[in-house]
């Protein structure tokens, strides 16, 4: 093998080449062939040429690469576009994500979130009400479930509106599931394939778009009210693109439900992780209650408070650390990339991956880096220097990768959800905490294993924690 060429990882089965050992354990493969070969390394999946650079030269690399030689839609839209829809996101150029991305970002104001804040606390109590796994003094709970619901009843009530909530009953929780269906690693590598349930996925899709497109329709002929809630769809039907066309509904309910599907994977899976976590440790649980009387007492949660629950942001941080559910980012190389300090170039038949996941877990940012502890971020201070700063056209974010914690990536491909993220976890944790305690089954510190078969890492099913109400 020529010296410019990474080492290609030993696998037995020529085209599935490494997919079990990555897709069964991303994490360990990628630990064990660091040791193995170093940071760089090419892993073979399905006959595509996998090349990790891992570390924070890798994310720099690959995070901060440039847009003509590393390029996302080309990999990632095969399986996004039937779900998210045409023209938005990947199904566009890139110039156009950027566009949609600001007016996302520059929706989540501060007043829509303080607005989010309380919508999503008074969701959460009513859930806690209404929830049969929650009847009575005391019980257990499939927290994975649990959470997949209500993380899609308090964004659909912010995020989305109250219309929108409202039709979370039956038939939104249908088309969600056939949407969802058609959300899956396989459709990576076989987008096109006539499975029935891509079928469904597309009908869904169809379905819901028209849902949305009405629900807009309604609303322009409505006019705009006094009192009316700043939810995403109003702030995306006063959007226009630079070269003046204003955003079209076909593009807007698109964008809604992209950002529904986002949300929803990202919010449940973590707020599972963080359930679980808490369920494991009750002496830290008593410590999340004693922060939320001592800093706000009885009343109701505001988004500008939500920084005073110190302990209540580390828990979140900690958990995103251990359990970043995107393991792998991945760009598709258009032109050969010399790698610096080295005779490597990365070549167009490759596919690059980025795992921070991996800078997440290693000894030398993180001591004891297998442990999860949340205190560790109040001693933690993230420098960031000017030269640091940059704008893809979505507004200023650091370059973020002097940082060995990335979980919501970094660069132009940077998420813009964070706000939004946080918001909604530390505000159903803080709930669920106030109302109950919570422990093992069996009284033992432990959490379930990750289950990485899905395209985004959750804690393996079922998931039963006990919980007690406190008065
Ligand atoms: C805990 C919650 C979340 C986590 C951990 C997370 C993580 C990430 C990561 C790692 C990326 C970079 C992907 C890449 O570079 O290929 C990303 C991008 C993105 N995320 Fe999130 N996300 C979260 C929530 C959300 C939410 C709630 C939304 C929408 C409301 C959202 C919308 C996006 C968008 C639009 C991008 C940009 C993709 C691109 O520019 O190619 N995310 N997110
Ligand atoms: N044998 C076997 C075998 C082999 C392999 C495997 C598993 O292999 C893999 C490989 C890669 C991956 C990658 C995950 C991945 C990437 C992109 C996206 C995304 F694009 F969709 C997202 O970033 C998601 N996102 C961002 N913020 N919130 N959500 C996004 C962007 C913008 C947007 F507007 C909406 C979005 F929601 N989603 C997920 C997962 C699993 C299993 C079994």
């Amino acid at each position: 093998r020529s010296k410019s060429e990474p080492p290609i990882v030993f696998h037995w089965f020529p085209f599935i080449g490494n997919a079990i050992s990555y897709g069964t354990d991303p994490c360990n493969f990628f630990m064990k062939c660091r040791e193995k070969h170093g940071d760089i390394f090419t892993f073979i999946l399905f006959g595509r040429k996998m090349t990790a650079y891992l570390g924070l030269d890798g994310n720099e690399f690959i995070l901060n690469s440039r847009l003509q030689d590393a390029n996302a839609e080309e990999i990632y839209s095969p399986l996004t576009t039937p779900v998210f829809g045409r023209d938005i996101i990947y199904d566009c150029p890139n110039s156009k994500l950027m566009e949609q991305k600001k007016f996302v970002k520059f929706g989540l104001t501060q007043s829509a979130l303080e607005s989010y804040v309380q919508l999503i606390e008074n969701e959460v109590l009513d859930y806690l009400k209404s929830a049969p796994a929650f009847k009575g003094h005391f019980g257990t709970v499939d927290i994975s479930s649990a959470m997949a619901e209500v993380t899609i009843f308090t964004a659909s009530r912010s995020l989305q509106g109250a219309e929108v909530r409202k039709k979370m009953t039956a038939e939104f929780a249908n088309l969600y599931h056939d949407l969802d269906n058609g959300f899956r690693p396989i459709n990576f590598l076989m987008p096109w394939a006539p499975l029935p349930r891509n079928r469904r996925r597309d009908a869904a899709h169809l379905k819901m778009q028209s849902v949305y497109m009405d629900l807009i329709q309604e609303r322009r002929k409505r006019g705009r009210e006094v009192d009316e809630e700043p939810d995403m769809i109003r702030n995306l039907m006063s959007c226009a693109y630079k070269n003046g066309q204003p955003l079209p509904d076909k593009e807007i309910a698109n964008m809604m439900i992209t950002m529904l599907m986002a949300g929803q994977h990202s919010s449940s899976s973590s707020s599972a992780w963080i359930m679980l976590r808490l369920a494991s440790r009750p002496d830290i649980v008593e410590e999340l209650y004693q922060e939320r009387v001592r800093t706000i007492g009885e009343d109701p949660l505001q988004y500008s408070n939500l920084s005073k629950l110190t302990l209540m942001q580390g828990v979140a941080k900690e958990t995103l650390r251990v359990h970043s559910s995107i393991h792998s980012i991945m760009r598709k190389v258009k032109n050969p990339m010399p790698v610096a300090n080295s005779d490597y170039v990365i070549t167009p038949d490759k596919v690059l991956l980025s795992s921070p996941i991996v800078t997440h877990l290693s000894e030398e940012y993180f001591p004891n880096a297998g442990v999860w502890d949340p205190k560790r971020w109040s001693q933690r201070v993230e420098t960031e220097t000017s030269e640091d700063m940059v704008d893809y056209g979505y507004g200023v974010i650091s370059k973020g990768t002097r940082s060995p914690y990335l979980p919501f990536g970094a660069g132009r491909h940077r998420c813009i959800g964070e706000k939004f993220a946080y918001a909604q976890l530390a505000t159903i944790i803080s709930t669920m905490v106030r109302h109950f305690k919570f422990s093992t089954i069996d009284g033992k510190e432990w959490v379930p294993p990750t289950d990485y078969t899905s395209l985004f890492s959750r804690p393996a099913q079922p998931a039963v924690i006990r919980w007690e109400r406190r008065f």
